[in-house]
């Protein structure tokens, strides 16, 4: 018998439906991870169990039922499924392609006891984030590092800890994006997932970057490599370079802010009102801090930013649709996979 290999992608995770009780049970789960509301555990408690879950989860769940598939179920799941199946084949019968979702189900815990009883030789775990953040990548790594350190024999273990600048993740960007003609808009919008700016200044360990200058973060170098935001900018740059946009075609932005702390800026919300309120008429939206559609990409912009948009008088707005099966981020995957 072959020695074979695993690899272990995780994405974010997903409610089991979009019920306001599943929906509640998952954002329990994911809120109450102290990598994600970062305060002190009697406080989080209070504010997830308290304030957050209780309120949030009908609102939440009325936008998933928005998204839901009748078929396929969550999108986020579905086409990480999908990602996951065109992996192994890209991989062969060499590899074991496991997919978990941080909260919610498969989890992590199932899919390593897959893994250890296929009794592969080495696990390469990749979580499905472009950009390395304390919230997504560093809590899949913490909980794979937990798990794995409890079994008997510890196999060779090894994380990606970021592929925002992969060349194959970038042209599987501009691949998705050059369909729509992107010269023909009016503005381009990188909206990206944002975060809390106190969780940006714990990750810069010299204190020696964020929120130091304006625009800190629009260049990448030894001093910002790690900073989430640096490297939103940095994918960002990338992408446009290859559709050989103008700098002045085009802005970086965070959406999805929870909370009334600031969040990484601009808002993706108020770029899109100010754009309008400048005259422009049709917006191209590039989502390149998510691999596959999700909440955030199909309901949030795709739905609630597009209305803001043609209520504000803008024409169209466009979403560039997530990587989901794309062949060319599939290598991406299996380039990750090989190390
Ligand atoms: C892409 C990277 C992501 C980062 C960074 C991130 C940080 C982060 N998120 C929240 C709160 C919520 N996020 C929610 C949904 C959600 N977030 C991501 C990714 C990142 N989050 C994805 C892919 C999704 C979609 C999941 C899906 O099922 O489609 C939600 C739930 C939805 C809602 O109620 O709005 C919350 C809440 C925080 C607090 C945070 C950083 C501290
Ligand atoms: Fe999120
Ligand atoms: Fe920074």
């Amino acid at each position: 018998m072959t020695a074979k290999q695993g690899v272990l992608l995780v994405n974010l995770g997903t409610p089991d439906s979009p019920s306001v009780k599943d929906v509640r049970r998952y954002l329990a789960e994911f809120l109450m991870d102290g990598r994600v509301i970062d305060v002190h555990p009697f406080w989080r408690n209070l504010l997830v169990r308290g304030l957050i879950v209780p309120f949030r989860g009908p609102r939440s769940a009325a936008l998933y039922r928005q998204v839901w598939d009748a078929q396929n179920g969550s999108p986020l799941l579905h086409y990480s499924r999908l990602q996951q199946q065109l992996l192994q084949q890209e991989l062969g019968e060499t590899w074991v392609v496991a997919l978990a979702m941080r909260y919610g189900n498969p989890s992590i815990a199932a899919a390593m006891a897959n893994l250890q009883n296929a009794k592969v030789t080495r696990i390469r775990v990749i979580a499905l984030f472009p950009q390395y953040a304390s919230a997504t990548t560093g809590s899949v790594h913490q909980q794979v590092m937990d798990l794995v350190s409890r079994w008997p024999v510890i196999p060779e273990i090894s994380f990606v800890n970021s592929f925002h600048d992969l060349e194959l993740l970038i042209g599987a960007f501009a691949a998705n994006g050059r369909k729509y003609q992107p010269h023909s808009y009016d503005h381009i919008l990188f909206s990206f997932h944002g975060l809390p700016q106190r969780q940006l200044l714990k990750s810069d360990h010299m204190r020696a970057h964020c929120f130091q200058t304006t625009n800190c973060c629009s260049t990448f170098d030894a001093k910002n490599r790690h900073c989430y935001s640096a490297q939103c900018h940095h994918t960002a740059s990338l992408i446009a370079g290859q559709l050989q946009l103008r700098p002045d075609h085009f802005t970086v932005c965070f959406q999805s802010r929870l909370g009334r702390e600031p969040w990484l800026q601009p808002y993706t919300s108020d770029v899109i009102r100010q754009l309008a309120a400048e005259g422009k008429k049709r917006l191209l939206v590039f989502c390149p801090a998510f691999v596959a559609d999700c909440l955030e990409t199909l309901q949030e912009i795709g739905l609630e930013y597009r209305k803001a948009f043609l209520d504000a008088g803008g024409e169209e707005l466009q979403l560039v649709e997530g990587l989901n099966g794309s062949p060319v981020f599939t290598r991406a995957l299996a380039a990750l996979a090989r190390g």
